[in-house]
């Protein structure tokens, strides 16, 4: 029903009015939010940082009344924590208190989520504040502008980002530094939540109470040193796993050819299983690809999810937000595991990431002769009866090397191939199975196809890196649409780097 509400309220003709709700009370911030997404989507900065303000105000008056809340509302005694709990009147007491700490912090969490909805979205008031801040600056309202952004750098003081923002905003204004100051709410609600999550952590360490942290700002200084090791530890040991997994299975030699690679293990089968899943989801959630012929066969239906498409459905709902994150981080796994088996000297940058899922059309298999991709090289065109490659659009000429990672096996057909710039003489093959990663470059000595899917559903991550920071995948919210950001920030925690900038490059799609 929710859904269907928020459908109607996208419709032509449907006005604010038209919603008469008791709840529309707690709504109000989703409402400006998506409001302000739209002015955005239609380049309206005025409106648009308008609106922004308006959603950041409303955020923090909502979120102070949940807190209030906290207090009104009376506080349970924890349960006795087993039989052989050794709680007396001073640890029921100290529990009491960090409960209705927690409650108050909890509120971050309930503020972000959408009514109907299961996750909160991530990094809530930040991610407003770098939209507002961005409207207000290609609205003109440089002071404006600055003062957002300072209140930003609150939570994230040292981001690079940012702080290349602040600089260029104030060139822009022309040496008036000081003038704007940071908003005195953003101030409070910053200390408040401090203060709380010191004693929190502190409970943490001491008195065996959990506390989830529902912030991505948190400064690595509030955590005490044991639980942050506690942390390194476990995340040394999911790195060391990653690694250890990883066998190189098929090289240049193996591979009839140059610059080739085939690498087992780099995901696991559970993390097969979520992508898939996503995939699944994302196809039923309306993706454009569902159902859709393969653009390169009659004879197969092809399904293609971005990572963009992924973080707002999961923004929406609609599929989970650590599936999305997963798909990120993969293409980033990837990236790290290319760049030093190829020891390119340059830097190497995901340029587009595309989850494909091929299937078979059942019936319509017999005396079939085509391929699900024909031959082609990925950075040029290929003209097999003069053996030349033209490095010019279309073709994605910035496209320095490709890779493919592969998720599943139970479909017939679909191997890899490589040829020969004939595309014909076939050099090597190359089967999918769960966890295997294909890393080849890009150009010419690379044509490679794929052979028909007969039966079944052939789903693998297509990825493409690049050599030119200009054309990164930057999924930045100075160019492309809302929250990325949020997913970039979350699965780049808990380093708290953001690995963004603000010059931006030419998308890239397929
Ligand atoms: O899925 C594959 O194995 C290869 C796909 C491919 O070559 C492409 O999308 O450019
Ligand atoms: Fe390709």
């Amino acid at each position: 029903m929710r859904n269907n509400i928020e459908k109607y309220r996208r419709m032509e003709g449907v006005t604010e009015e038209d919603f008469q709700d008791r709840e529309l009370e707690n709504e109000k911030h989703w409402m400006l939010y998506d409001s302000a997404l739209q002015y955005e989507a239609s380049s309206d900065w005025v409106q648009a940082a308008e609106k922004w303000k308006a959603c950041v105000n409303e955020t923090l008056r909502q979120t102070d009344e949940c807190r209030v809340q906290c207090e009104v509302a009376s506080q349970r005694l924890p349960e006795d924590r087993g039989v052989d709990s050794v709680d007396g009147v001073y640890e029921k007491a100290a529990a009491l208190s960090l409960s209705l700490l927690s409650c108050r912090q909890s509120c971050v969490t309930q503020i972000a989520t959408r009514p109907g909805r299961i996750s909160a979205q991530e990094d809530f008031l930040p991610s407003q504040l770098e939209h507002l801040h961005i409207a207000q600056f290609k609205a003109g309202d440089i002071s404006g502008a600055v003062q957002t952004l300072r209140s930003l750098l609150l939570f994230y003081p040292s981001d690079k980002d940012s702080l290349n923002n602040l600089q260029l905003y104030y060139e822009t204004l022309g040496g008036d530094t000081e003038s704007q100051d940071t908003q005195p709410e953003v101030v409070t609600y910053i200390s408040h939540s401090l203060e709380e999550k010191k004693l929190l952590y502190f409970g943490m360490e001491n008195l065996d109470f959990s506390f989830i942290d529902p912030d991505l700002w948190t400064p690595e200084d509030v955590v005490p040193e044991s639980l942050r090791d506690i942390w390194r530890a476990e995340k040394e040991k999911m790195n060391e796993k990653m690694k250890v997994g990883v066998t190189i299975t098929m090289d240049d030699e193996v591979l009839n050819g140059t610059n080739r690679v085939v690498l087992d293990g780099v995901m696991t089968e559970k993390e097969c299983g979520r992508i898939l899943q996503l995939a699944t989801a994302a196809a039923s959630a309306g993706d454009g690809y569902r159902g859709r012929r393969s653009p390169h066969t009659p004879h197969e239906t092809f399904e293609g999810l971005t990572v963009l498409r992924a973080v707002k459905l999961a923004q929406e709902g609609l599929v989970n937000q650590s599936d999305a994150r997963l798909l990120h981080e993969l293409g980033e796994r990837a990236r790290v595991l290319l760049h030093s088996y190829f020891r390119s000297p340059s830097g190497l940058f995901i340029s587009f990431t595309h989850l494909v899922c091929r299937s078979a059309i059942a019936g319509d298999q017999e005396g079939r002769l085509d391929l699900s991709h024909p031959v082609h090289v990925d950075n040029c065109l290929l003209e097999p009866e003069t053996k030349q490659c033209w490095r010019e659009p279309p073709a994605f000429i910035h496209r320095d090397l490709s890779a493919i990672l592969y998720l599943n096996d139970n479909f017939d057909g679909g191997q890899l191939f490589f040829t020969n710039r004939d595309a014909k003489t076939v050099t090597a093959r190359v089967k999918p199975s769960c966890g295997r990663l294909v890393g080849f470059s890009s150009g010419p000595v690379n044509p490679h196809g794929v052979t028909a899917v007969t039966s079944g559903r052939r789903c693998a991550l297509a990825l493409w890196f690049t050599k030119e920071k200009l054309y990164r995948d930057m999924v930045s919210i100075m160019t492309s649409a809302d929250s990325t950001v949020i997913l970039l920030r979350s699965s780049l925690s808990p380093e708290r780097s953001r690995g963004r900038g603000r010059v931006t490059g030419g998308r890239d799609e397929l």
